[in-house]
């Protein structure tokens, strides 16, 4: 192992050939009747060996290290060939890998851990491998959202693809204006509103097929290379990403009250007439149906939906407007929206706001309101049963599937303690040098 007894001696390496063990040659032992020799023995152990060729290589190597997507523990492993030599690690955890050489068992450890011994760590192909193997093709559940979109609506405005978390988006604008408040943060109030409501049959939304392909993905591990934003640069993009009801549009209303000169959120776009006390973008960026088509055709939208006929949006280019003023972009998406922010360019804070127990749930949502799927108006209405079980369930669901893509999990319980533990999740993001993907850090 690198970094084990052996390896730091420097004496012995991979291609030696061994003939003797404490004066006793092994020339006709097994390897199993070597290794017994080796753990009944105490003290010092001599070895004769015949020097291989000798590789240094991998000591002038860069140092590459990996962030793990998965839970790995060794002791629960079957394949592994010594459970003792495994490294544990957990999903988000940060890995410097020691030795590719073997194609099915690297070697790694944990970044900044003082010991320096490696530990077996499966390799990005055998884990894809086995993953594969060991889960047979799933059928997931078909949920079709009605569309009401015309038949020659834009291709990608499609509802016709199923997934597990099949998601509408409502744009539930009555109740928006109802909850407006002051001018100065009024972008707030225009955000989406997201609903993945499965009982709604109202609703129109484009859900990507491509979200299938998401789910065929095995999340093994990605480089990463410590980032440390320079003060003038950007920030970074952050995104929170939660079950309808959990509390996003509360924690960025927040955020934006606390400090409204730090924190921003995008200016949507709309196909609908622009009403008389509207003013181009403020509440909205007021465009045609015909436009809005076109940029959707062109990939402007990160998102979009479709509500009594206008189309609403929101674009690349207002992310990009809200960097450029130097300020926090706050953005809450579907999750399968996250692969398409995953850029360099924005180089995405995900965040991931998840519910307490159900139990929880009840006694914390006695007086809160959530956007009623039930009719058009988008009114609100207290939390049912059913809204705290559908909310518990998609964030499991959200979990499984996306979960090797946050980099932050707040639960939110109690609001002002999980509003306090985002407010410091994001100081020290503009403070303290973060892992992230190797390739946001060559532009
Ligand atoms: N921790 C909490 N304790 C009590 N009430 C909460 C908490 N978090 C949010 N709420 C309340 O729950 C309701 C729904 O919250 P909010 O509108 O922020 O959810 P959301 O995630 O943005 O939902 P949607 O996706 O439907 O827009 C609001 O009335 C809000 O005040």
């Amino acid at each position: 192992m690198r970094g084990g007894a052996a390896d730091r001696s420097g004496l012995i390496h991979a291609g030696d050939e061994l003939k003797e063990v404490n004066g006793i040659p092994v020339d006709d032992k097994k390897p199993e009747e070597i290794i017994h020799m080796l753990a009944i023995s105490q003290g010092a152990i001599t070895f004769k060996v015949v020097p291989g060729i000798k590789e240094d290589t991998q000591i002038r190597e860069p140092k590459v290290f990996l962030k793990a997507l998965f839970d790995n523990d060794p002791k629960k492993d079957s394949s592994i060939p010594c459970k003792e030599a495994g490294l544990d690690f957990k999903k988000g955890s940060i890995l410097q890998i020691m030795s590719q050489e073997d194609a099915t068992w690297w070697q790694a450890k944990h970044e900044g851990d003082a010991n320096p011994r490696a530990g077996l760590i499966p390799s990005k192909q055998f884990q894809e491998r086995r993953f594969a193997l060991r889960q047979p093709v799933t059928t997931l559940p078909v949920q079709r959202t009605m569309s009401r979109r015309s038949s020659d609506a834009p291709q990608r405005c499609t509802t016709e693809s199923v997934s597990p978390d099949d998601v509408t988006v409502e744009f539930a604008e009555e109740f928006e204006e109802e909850t407006a408040f002051t001018s100065g943060l009024a972008g707030f109030r225009r955000s989406f509103r997201l609903s993945r409501n499965r009982k709604t049959n109202k609703s129109m939304y484009e859900s990507k097929k491509s979200e299938m392909y998401d789910m065929a993905d095995v999340p093994t591990y990605e480089e990463v290379a410590s980032y440390r934003r320079h003060s003038g640069a950007k920030h970074r993009l952050v995104v929170l990403v939660g079950p309808t009801g959990v509390g996003l549009n509360e924690l960025k209303r927040k955020l934006l009250i606390s400090d409204p000169q730090h924190y921003s959120v995008t200016i949507p776009h709309t196909s609908r007439p622009k009403k008389t006390h509207e003013t181009e973008g403020v509440e909205y960026h007021f465009i045609s149906k015909h436009l809005f088509e076109a940029d959707i055709h062109n990939n402007k939208f990160i998102e979009f939906g479709e509500y009594k006929g206008n189309y609403y949006g929101t674009s690349l280019d207002s992310i990009r407007s809200v960097l450029s003023k130097n300020k926090v972009c706050l953005i809450d998406v579907q999750p399968h929206t996250l692969k398409h922010l995953r850029t360099a360019e924005f180089k995405p804070f995900i965040v991931f706001v998840k519910p307490p127990t159900i139990d929880r749930l009840r006694e914390t949502r006695k007086n809160a309101k959530i956007v009623s799927s039930k009719d058009d108006k988008g009114s609100s209405k207290p939390f049912t049963e059913e809204d705290f079980q559908e909310m518990v369930n998609t964030a499991q669901m959200m979990e499984s599937h996306y979960g090797h893509l946050f980099e932050k999990v707040i639960v939110n319980d109690d609001l002002s303690t999980a509003y306090s533990e985002l407010q410091q999740a994001l100081k020290r993001l503009e403070t303290e040098t973060q892992w992230v993907p190797v390739s946001w850090t060559h532009s």
